[in-house]
């Protein structure tokens, strides 16, 4: 479908790279961008967004390029969109609709399905609720009660009554998984979430480590459902989960920021984050901050995180690791692509799984007066683990020594 995308700059923020992730989320979608629209304001036209020259520009555009969409990269309003529809006579999708039908093509869980319908129908309904009244304001109520109204007024109960029922099961959904993860205990299972902005490499890191075959493509949401693997580790810690998560975007429509909060309940629940940066982007530091805003949404922000600055031969770095001033690992630069770096973080993971609170504590960790008589009860019962003890505390004079003091 041969698209006309349309940015307006407003002075704010990376114009460039926000005009450059449209094409990539007008693409996930299926459309083909021919041509891109720009212009300079300091705020937005109530009635068309952009001015009514600019319009005239577009509708231009639309009929020398047989453009069969328009794609803002904003949200506009029902009536600008209701506007601009008329006047250009071609369907105009602003962000919020794009970003919902991709999600609508990707979704694969039945969870996942839910979510995204709930998130659809919510946009609609304001859309309907707005549109209704901006009606009546024009036909001047009273009296005037037209078979339109009548229909709308039917649409707007008809996706009420849809929307309390998705959010019925959505939330029964919830409390199955609630169930089975409290029946699965406190599990002694320490888990990693992969999170990061959309594109940033996070399946292909996820099958680097885990050795999976997830879907990885160059598009922007590539993942929507949260994928799980268990991976052993090595003696000393075991199993550890790792998940894949949906990727994040700026200006990510709150609907869906919400609606997918389920779907990244293995983040809010996660141990550790591994929080994937593309690092050969420009706006890399933009999507970090992004990225942190929507974890913080989530409620996600007090879980540690490992920075991994993915892409390294893209970007041209060594892989490396630093730390943090308590010598935690606080940052990998690696490449999922070539693998170069992967072995550092994986001993990264194994190094924070090692120091956990909840991780089997054993005596090689320095650890204080409360802390060492749980440690004792827990020595009591398995008693064979403090033979090995000795060796391993000398060896681990490494960063992990500090995790019990704080
Ligand atoms: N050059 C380079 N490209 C990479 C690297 N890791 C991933 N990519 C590419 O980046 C693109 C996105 O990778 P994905 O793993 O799908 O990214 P994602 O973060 O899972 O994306 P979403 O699921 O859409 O949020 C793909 O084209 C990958 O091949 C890397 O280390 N170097
Ligand atoms: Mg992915």
């Amino acid at each position: 479908m041969r698209a006309a995308l349309v940015g307006i700059d407003f002075g704010q923020g990376d114009f460039a790279a926000s005009v450059e992730e449209l094409q990539l989320l007008a693409r996930s979608a299926g459309a083909e961008p021919v041509t891109t629209i720009t212009a300079k304001r300091s705020a937005p036209d109530s009635a068309y967004f952009v001015g009514s020259g600019k319009a005239d520009e577009i509708g231009q555009a639309v009929l020398d390029e047989r453009i069969e969409i328009v794609i803002f990269n904003h949200a506009l309003s029902p009536a600008q969109q209701r506007n601009l529809e008329k006047r250009l006579n071609i369907r105009v999708l602003d962000r919020t609709s794009l970003i919902l039908d991709i999600f609508a093509q990707r979704a694969a869980s039945h969870e996942g399905k839910l979510q995204v319908e709930l998130a659809q129908l919510q946009h609609l309904a304001t859309r309907l609720i707005r549109g209704w009244t901006h009606l009546e304001r024009q036909k001047g109520g009273i009296g005037l009660r037209g078979p339109g109204e009548t229909q709308l007024e039917t649409d707007r109960r008809l996706i009420g009554e849809r929307v309390k029922a998705l959010r019925a099961r959505l939330a029964k959904l919830r409390k199955q998984h609630e169930t089975q993860r409290r029946s699965r205990g406190r599990s002694q299972t320490f888990s990693v979430s992969l999170v990061g902005y959309t594109n940033a490499g996070k399946s292909t890191l996820f099958n680097a480590v885990t050795k999976a075959g997830v879907y990885v493509a160059d598009q922007l949401f590539a993942t929507l459902d949260t994928t799980s693997r268990r991976v052993y580790m090595g003696q000393e810690v075991g199993n550890v989960v790792f998940s894949d998560t949906v990727g994040f975007v700026r200006e990510l429509p709150h609907q869906l920021v919400a609606a997918f909060r389920a779907t990244l309940e293995e983040t809010i629940h996660a141990d550790l984050l591994l929080h994937v940066v593309d690092a050969s982007s420009p706006v890399r530091m933009e999507q970090i901050e992004q990225v942190n805003l929507v974890l913080k949404e989530i409620g996600a922000d007090h879980i540690p995180q490992i920075l991994v600055w993915n892409k390294i031969d893209a970007a041209g770095l060594e892989p490396s690791v630093e730390r943090d001033e308590y010598a935690k690992i606080s940052r990998v630069f690696l490449s999922a692509r070539t693998g170069v770096g992967v072995d550092l973080l994986r001993e990264a993971v194994v190094e924070w799984a090692k120091a956990a609170p909840g991780a089997r504590l054993n005596e090689a960790y320095p650890i204080d007066a409360d802390e060492a008589e749980l440690d004792t009860d827990d020595a009591a019962q398995e008693p064979d683990r403090s033979d090995s003890g000795d060796d391993s505390s000398t060896s681990r004079s490494s960063p992990t020594t500090h995790v019990g003091s704080h």
